[in-house]
């Protein structure tokens, strides 16, 4: 079973994924992440840190997905592995459109298409929600930013982000990210085990 957790910088992604290594042990889930599974993560971090053109940097996230699932998430799921990856396909969906806003006519559409084919369908997609303004706040003030990490920036990707949770409810569940760490952590874990009950009970197609 692979589940993603999707949310704008600041939502509380590490901090989850922290607990749910504690909270799911007993699955022994992988965990793994976007970018940076694999060597090609690491020039994705360059390309952003540098601003590279934005079709560019779209394409490098792309290859980066595609070396994800050639090297972690098909062998894993392959093994009935239940996977668990902070970031995946959406947060593509969620933030390139903002930064080819302008650059293509439609990004939404261009990067369905790039995915469509070989690119692997999350059974469940947890995705963090609060106000743009306390998830600015809880920015590291030390941390390097990234250019992503701007309040309008954020507010569009968050924006783009609700959109695809309308399209798609039985795949989304949004959580609020104001709950208390423990909460938004024990809510998702209980969620979790129970997507992983039904899939074991659920014949393979
Ligand atoms: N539910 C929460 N309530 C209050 N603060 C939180 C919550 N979740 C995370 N934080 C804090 O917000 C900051 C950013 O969280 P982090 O997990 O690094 O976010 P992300 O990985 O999504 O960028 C950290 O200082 C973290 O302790
Ligand atoms: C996976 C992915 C991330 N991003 C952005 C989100 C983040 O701002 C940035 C780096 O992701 P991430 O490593 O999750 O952020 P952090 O450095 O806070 O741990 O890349 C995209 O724009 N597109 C993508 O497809």
């Amino acid at each position: 079973m692979l589940i993603t957790i999707e949310g704008i910088d600041g939502s509380g992604k590490s901090t989850l994924l922290a607990r749910l290594r504690e909270l799911l042990a007993d699955l022994d889930p992988l965990f793994t992440r976007e970018p940076g599974a694999t060597w090609v993560g690491e020039s994705v971090r360059r390309a952003i840190a540098e601003r590279m053109d934005p079709i560019t940097e779209a394409l490098l996230f792309c290859a980066d997905h595609a070396a994800h699932i050639d090297t972690v998430i098909r062998p894993a799921l392959g093994e009935e592995r239940l996977v668990i990856s902070d970031r995946y396909a959406d947060s593509r969906f969620a933030y390139q459109p903002v930064v080819l806003d302008g650059v293509l006519p439609d990004p939404l559409q261009w990067l369905r298409r790039i995915h469509e084919g070989w690119s692997i369908r999350p059974d469940l997609t947890f995705l963090l929600v609060l106000p743009i303004e306390d998830a600015v706040k809880r920015l590291d003030p030390e941390k390097k930013r990234e250019y992503f990490e701007n309040a309008a920036i954020l507010e569009r990707v968050q924006e783009n982000y609700l959109n695809l949770a309308a399209a798609d409810p039985s795949r989304f569940v949004v959580v609020d990210a104001l709950l208390e760490k423990e909460e938004v952590a024990r809510f998702i874990a209980g969620e979790i085990r129970a997507g992983a009950r039904s899939s074991r009970r659920r014949p393979r197609a």
